[in-house]
Parts: C-alpha cells; structure tokens; sequence
C-alpha cells in the first residue's frame, strides 16, 4: 500500500511520507483542504493519504501561520501569488526534510469541509461538443450553437449558496415544469449531473481587466465541480435570462483545492481558434488543462474524457469576466460548464449520454438510467496527465435523495 510511485519521485524528489501507487496526492501536488480535528476547522494539506495541519508545517514563519487561524483559507485566498508560493515552499521542504510519517493524519475518517467562503459564482459553456449537444436537445429546430457562442465564452451567474463540499446528500428539487398543456409543481423527474473544473480565484483586481495572460496571478486553484441539474425545470425556466432554480439547489465541489501552480506541468497550448477571438480574449501562454475525467453512476463509468478538449480556457473566462471592470475578490469561483468529447462514451452529463432518455444508460446490476433516480450517487474524478503523474483532483461525490419539502414547510 505504501510504495512511493518511482516516476513521480525522481521529478520531485524524495519525501519520507508513503505515497501508494496511484494516488493523486504525491509530493507535487500539495493541495489545501479544511479537515474537522477535535471539534475545530483545520487547514490542512495532503500527501498520499495522510493529511497535515497547514500551520504545523510553518512553524518558522508564525505570520504565514496566522493566516490559517480561522480554519479556512479565506485569509490567505486574499494575500497573492508570492505568499502562496513562500507557504507551498515550506510546505514541500517539510515533506522532504523535516517532518516524519507519525506526524501525518489519516484522511479516512476526517470529516472534510468546504474549505473558503464562496464569493461570486460563475458557470460558463466551454465545451463545443457539450453546446452542441444541448443546443440539438433543448432547441432542436434551430442551430444548436448560438452566434455568440464562438465571440465569447457564454456564462451565467449561479447561486453561491448553492455550492457544497463532496459527500453532501442532494435532495432532489421540486420545482414548475410542464406537463403537457398544464404547468405543475412537482418533484424534479429528470435529474442531472454535470462534469466540470472549478477555479478558486485569490487576490482582486480592483475594477482592472484581468489579462489573459495573467491568469495565475488570480486563479489561485482548481476543483472538481458536479453541477447538479434539473433539466425539467431549468427546461421551463431559462428562457431568456439562463438558468436558474433548475441548478441553484447543489453545486457539488471536490474537497481538495489544488494549487493552480500544482498544474503548470500539466497545461498545454491551446488549439488555434475560428474565428479568431477578440484581442482582450487572446493570450500566447498556455492555459489548456491535460486533466482526465470520469464520472461514473453507483460504481459503472458513464462518460470519460479530457478538458482538453474544451474550446474556452479558463484563462479566457477569467479575462472575459473582468473584461468590463466587474469586480473579482478572494473566495470567488467560476466553473467551466460541462466537460464533453466528441465521442459517445465522452459526454459529461446524463442528458447527452442518454440523449434526453431516448437512449438510456446501462448500469452494471443490469439497470437503465435516463435520469438518476433517488438513492444513486455519482463520482467524478480528474487526474493531471498521465497515470501515476501523482497530481489529480481527487473525487466529487453526492447521493440524491428524496425531495423532503412537503407543502407544510410553506408559510402560509
Ligand atoms: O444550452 C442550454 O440551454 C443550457 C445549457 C446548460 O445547462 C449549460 C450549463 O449549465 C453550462 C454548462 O455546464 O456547460
Ligand atoms: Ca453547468
Ligand atoms: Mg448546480
């Protein structure tokens, strides 16, 4: 179970703390989340499945250590690119020389909370497969992408409420849908999830567009999003303002929030774009995620693929958002949108893999899904390149439970 991952150690060098083969969490990745530990929120970081209060490990530096003293990392969201990069220094000098095993926590049994106030919330579209496929679905006598679509990365403002740490339970929302002629209240009957990357933004920009190329001095890192979906009510509902009721009620968020500059290694070039963007959406850096996804449905995989594929970088939603002044502050988050592929066996939602139920998914007790039903539970994972690069994402996951709102629990 122990075994240090060979490849991994030999670009990062040796730490004394067990890294089983595998895991998302080697030396380099180093990522931030907020453990329950006698009673109280801890910062805390991870390596391989053990897990280390943020503050221990900076014990020299007691200023750097103060910023974590409320239990969540709102204060040090706040400070910037170089404090960010002295904490992680110290971090990683501990895993290498200072620290030893009986000092490490087991994740198992650790109670994992959100881990920063969630400011401002942004869901963008960022995947050409995934808007086409909803254009087909949704608005099937017209073009499935939009004109705006391919100018400037689409986006809606979601609710920041609505964004939970992995493992808490959704309960399916009731809402208006229609039902033939009539529109009626009732329990959502076509539950969705979606697969997508969450940026944790850090620092502000004080009323300046952010450039594109200056991404990493405000994304401060990154996430695994489940962007549960009502497609019955958002279905009613979008016209024209967007979404709404149909996806605020949860926004799964993974608990570990890994370092943008964790996934450097791992960006790549971005692929030239049709029509060339508009010169505030253009960068020359690369900001294009090498990040593996899947999402599977009570343990059988149901759609796996890559964001690189994604035509907007989240360099260019950043840059996009700030474009007209609009203010970004510490704890804010944007998502991509939903992660599709081209192919059949790519797509990040249950509506496009069961093509609106026309053609259900196969589970491997011999079910068929073309909606989740109660009790099921979806999990995504995202590794950062190949296997055993020892840098991923970790795991999102949320069971669906029973819509619990009976009419008495309305005011009369
Ligand atoms: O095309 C539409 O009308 C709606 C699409 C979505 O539900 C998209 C959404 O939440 C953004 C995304 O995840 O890509
Ligand atoms: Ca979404
Ligand atoms: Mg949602």
């Amino acid at each position: 179970m122990s075994i240090n991952d060979a490849a991994h150690e030999s670009s990062t060098g040796a730490t004394w703390a067990p890294i089983p083969r595998g895991s998302h969490f080697g030396l380099a990745n180093l990522p931030y989340g907020v453990a329950v530990i006698d009673d109280r929120p801890m910062v805390v970081t991870r390596v391989g499945d053990g897990v280390l209060p943020v503050a221990y490990a900076l014990a020299g530096r007691p200023e750097w250590a103060d910023l974590f003293a409320d239990g969540n990392l709102d204060r040090f969201l706040a400070t910037g690119p170089e404090t960010w990069a002295g904490v992680r220094a110290e971090l990683r000098r501990f895993f290498l020389d200072k620290g030893q095993a009986r000092e490490l926590i087991p994740v198992s049994g650790l109670r994992l909370v959100l881990p920063f106030t969630v400011g401002d919330y942004v869901d963008f579209y960022a995947s050409l497969d995934h808007a086409t496929n909803l254009g087909r679905l949704f608005r099937p006598d017209s073009e499935p992408l939009l004109p705006n679509w391919r100018r400037l990365p689409v986006g809606y403002h979601g609710r920041s409420r609505g964004i939970v740490v992995s493992g808490t339970r959704v309960v399916r929302p009731a809402g208006l849908v229609r039902a033939g002629d009539e529109v009626v209240r009732r329990p959502c009957a076509q539950l969705d999830y979606e697969v997508e990357v969450g940026f944790v933004i850090g620092g502000s920009n004080h009323g300046r567009p952010v450039g594109v190329d200056s991404a990493d001095s405000h994304v401060f890192g990154v996430v695994l999003v489940n962007d549960w979906s009502a497609r019955d009510i958002q279905a009613f509902e979008y016209q024209p303002l967007g979404p709404m009721l149909g996806k605020s009620f949860a926004t799964s968020v993974s608990p570990w929030v890994v370092p943008l500059e964790a996934v450097k290694p791992y960006l790549l070039q971005q692929p030239r774009q049709e029509p060339e963007p508009d010169s505030v959406l253009r960068g020359t850096r690369p900001w294009v995620l090498d990040l593996a996804l899947d999402v599977s449905v009570n343990g059988t995989t149901v759609g796996a693929t890559n964001a690189a594929g994604l035509y907007w970088t989240f360099a260019q939603q950043l840059a996009h958002l700030t474009s007209n002044g609009s203010l970004i502050g510490p704890g804010d988050f944007y998502a991509t949108g939903t992660v599709s592929g081209p192919g059949e066996t790519e797509r990040g939602s249950l509506i496009e893999a069961a093509w609106r139920g026309a053609n259900p998914v196969k589970l491997a007790d011999g079910s068929e899904r073309s909606w989740l039903l109660d009790g099921d539970e979806v999990l995504i994972r995202g590794r950062f390149g190949p296997e055993g690069s020892g840098v991923g994402l970790g795991e999102v996951v949320g069971r669906v439970v029973p819509d619990e709102v009976d009419a008495s629990m309305f005011l009369p």
